[in-house]
């Protein structure tokens, strides 16, 4: 299976893809190309291992600009893997039940426009919920919105911080990432 994975960080979710494709826990996965829509450290793993990278800038043309890459590809899966921005409807609709992504909480719960990276977590201490998580769903138009593919939960202690969660987080985004990519290696 070939995969595009699109990027907006750290790069932690794209390192995990990596890694699991090097010590033979995601066989038959080939990361074809990654896409960013800026500068950030995900390119510079990307490119340490010397797979093709596209920084696409021009955040209002993105969408378009991202499909240009893709086109001729055959590409069999889009990967969001801390990707922070939203997709035209038109995009979303080429790509229908063939993109994914990984969001660092239970939804439905914390999803939307805003509710991204540590602002998820605030939020959720903020409501002081007794348990948080990670989803990997299907892209749609909506943010957020698509079928779950699958979701992993955990106890929240009382007086556990932001850090701590966002930590904890990156250990279920890790593992159901991987495991939702290999159901659809299948
Ligand atoms: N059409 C869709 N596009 C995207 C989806 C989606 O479900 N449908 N998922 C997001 C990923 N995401 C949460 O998992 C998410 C990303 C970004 C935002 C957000 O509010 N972004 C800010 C800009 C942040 C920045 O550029 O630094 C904004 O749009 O104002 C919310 C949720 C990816 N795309
Ligand atoms: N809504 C999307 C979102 O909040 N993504 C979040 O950005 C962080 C950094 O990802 P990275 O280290 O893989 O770049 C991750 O926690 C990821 O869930």
């Amino acid at each position: 299976m070939k995969i595009a994975v699109f990027v907006s960080g750290g790069g932690t979710n794209l390192q995990n893809i990596i890694d699991a494709i090097q010590d033979g826990s995601l066989p038959n996965v080939e990361i074809s190309m990654v896409i960013a829509d800026r500068n950030c450290l995900a390119v510079e793993r990307a490119l340490d291992v010397d797979i093709p990278t596209y920084l696409l800038e021009d955040r209002k043309a993105f969408s378009e600009d991202a499909q240009h890459n893709l086109e001729g590809e055959e590409i069999d899966l889009i990967v969001l893997a801390g990707f922070l921005s939203i997709l035209s409807k038109e995009f979303v609709e080429k790509w229908e039940n063939k993109m994914i992504n990984v969001h660092p909480a239970l939804l439905p719960k914390y999803g939307g426009k805003g509710m991204y990276g540590k602002k998820v977590h605030e939020a959720v201490l903020a409501n002081n919920e007794k348990e948080s998580g990670a989803t990997v769903h299907y892209v749609t138009a909506g943010i957020d919105e698509g079928e779950i593919i699958l979701q992993q939960a955990f106890p929240i202690k009382p007086g556990e911080n932001v850090d701590w969660l966002a930590w904890r987080i990156s250990q279920v985004e890790k593992e159901i990432l991987i495991e939702a990519i290999k159901k659809l290696a299948k």
